[in-house]
């Protein structure tokens, strides 16, 4: 309001009550609102209720653990947490703990096996996609040891972490943060936390011949996405603009990879990848249905340029809509996308409808499945005991050239971008968790028309 809501006294002083506003896409803001009154008991009462009725709100952190990764996408994570987020939760009345980190690891295995979580109401992450994967890593872990939970079976069902996730972006994708938000924005995703958004996440448990390697919350990429990060990994001195550069130089190799991909399709629920429809905040097909039968797996055998989980839409700046635009965030699903070897310039023209809104997967060489689980082995494979992706890669790759001296020399095996890290096998088995974790948000809201009068000011 620009007038007071009574007169001012000089002798009184102004109280101030900060509400959450919000600007334009998806973006939140902090706003000030200065009540005047003359009467300094009637002043007093105003503020204990207003401060009653915050502390009754049960969803707020009230104490935060905050990891902060000194050297995720600009290097900026100090700073971005100091100048814009630590002021807003000094203004909310959290809490925290800092931990800057040191090294690669260090935030995962703090939670994993030292940090007193009973003392939290929740974990913040600043940082980029691995750095929050660390975080999941942690606390997943420490989830399923405290309850006596064996990680390393694939058929095992995962205990739920109870405390929520804060993601204030400092990376160079960010994709679980805008996928979740909107937006990548401090600022935003403070206010989010402040208010204790809860947006439950979908987790994927990543296990070679019975041995647990990665949980994955965004992409699992063979073929392209692979390539491209084990390319960019070589040149993390660029900062984001590696991904560009990788990005660039994989299309032009054009590598194929043979392979079969065995899944288990996602039969009992409403949505398919298909759908015009998004994951929006609010009531929509976002909830982990029981199968009520068993379906049976189906097998898709090929040489493919890319094979990709997406268990979210993994919408970025870089692909606004994302690689499965219609994906749910906590369905128990994840949608398998299968790129079959194509032209350079068909393939050109999918990875560009990420770019736009035209469906990527109205394509020949393309087909996308909505599943549950889904496992892949490469041609190569031999039997169970796999080759050393390493050591034995590049004999493959000349053995095969040897064979084909046509070819286009593309080697045997890819490596699996799991959440921007490099898994050690090519052969690997996936299940998806139905809402493992949460975070502090609540996922991509609609734009309302009106914005003033559809969503009403929120008090920090
Ligand atoms: N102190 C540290 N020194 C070196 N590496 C670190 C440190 N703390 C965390 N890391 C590692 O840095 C890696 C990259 O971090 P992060 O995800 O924050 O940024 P990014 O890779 O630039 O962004 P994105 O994952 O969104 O592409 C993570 O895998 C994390 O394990
Ligand atoms: C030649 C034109 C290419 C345009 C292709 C645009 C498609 C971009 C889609 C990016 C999706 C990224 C999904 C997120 C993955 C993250 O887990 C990971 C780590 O941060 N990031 C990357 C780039 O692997
Ligand atoms: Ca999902």
């Amino acid at each position: 309001p620009s007038s007071p809501l009574y007169p001012v006294t000089p002798s009184r002083p102004p109280s101030t009550v900060s509400y959450v506003e919000r600007a334009r896409q998806h973006r939140w803001r902090c706003s000030d609102v200065t009540f005047h009154c003359s009467d300094g008991a009637l002043r007093q009462q105003w503020i204990q209720t207003i401060r009653e009725q915050l502390t009754a709100l049960t969803s707020r952190p009230k104490h935060l653990l905050v990891y902060i990764n000194p050297y995720g996408g600009k290097q900026q994570g100090e700073c971005i947490y100091e100048q814009k987020v630590a002021p807003l939760f000094a203004c909310a009345s959290i809490s925290t703990d800092v931990i800057v980190t040191e090294h690669a690891n260090h935030a995962r295995d703090h939670l994993k096996t030292e940090a007193e979580l009973k003392k939290y109401d929740g974990v913040v992450c600043v940082g980029g996609d691995g750095m929050f994967s660390e975080i999941v890593h942690g606390l997943v872990s420490r989830t399923q040891r405290d309850n006596g939970v064996d990680q390393n079976s694939p058929e095992e069902k995962l205990v739920p972490c109870s405390l929520r996730i804060g993601i204030i972006p400092a990376g160079s994708t960010d994709c679980i943060c805008y996928a979740t938000v909107g937006i990548n924005d401090p600022v935003t995703s403070a206010l989010h936390v402040i208010v204790g958004d809860s947006q439950p996440m979908d987790v994927c448990s990543v296990h070679h011949n019975n041995t647990f390697l990665r949980y994955s919350i965004s992409l699992l990429g063979y073929g392209f996405y692979g390539d491209v990060l084990a390319d960019s990994e070589r040149k993390r001195w660029m900062g984001p603009a590696r991904y560009d550069f990788s990005g660039f130089k994989t299309f032009l190799t054009h590598h194929h990879y043979e392979g079969a991909v065995s899944f288990l399709p996602a039969t009992d629920i409403l949505g398919t990848p298909r759908d015009k429809t998004r994951c929006r905040a609010g009531p929509n097909l976002c909830f982990c249905s029981i199968p009520e039968y068993e379906v049976g797996w189906g097998v898709v055998r090929g040489k493919f340029l890319a094979i990709n989980a997406a268990s979210m839409s993994c919408a970025c700046p870089r692909s606004p809509m994302g690689l499965s635009p219609a994906a749910h965030l906590a369905d128990g699903t994840t949608d398998l996308i299968l790129v079959r070897k194509c032209s350079r310039f068909n393939f050109l023209r999918h990875l560009l409808r990420h770019t736009s809104k035209d469906d990527q997967f109205d394509m020949t060489f393309v087909e996308v499945h909505r599943v549950r689980r889904f496992r892949f082995t490469p041609r190569h494979c031999q039997n169970d005991s796999e080759l050393d992706l390493r050591e034995n890669g590049k004999q493959l790759f000349s053995q095969i050239c040897r064979d084909h001296p046509a070819c286009s020399c593309s080697p045997a095996y890819s490596s699996w971008n799991c959440d921007g890290e490099i898994l050690p096998h090519a052969a690997i088995e996936v299940g998806v968790h139905c809402q493992l974790i949460k975070l502090f948000a609540r996922g991509i809201e609609e734009q309302p028309l009106f914005e003033d009068l559809a969503n009403p000011p929120c008090a920090l």
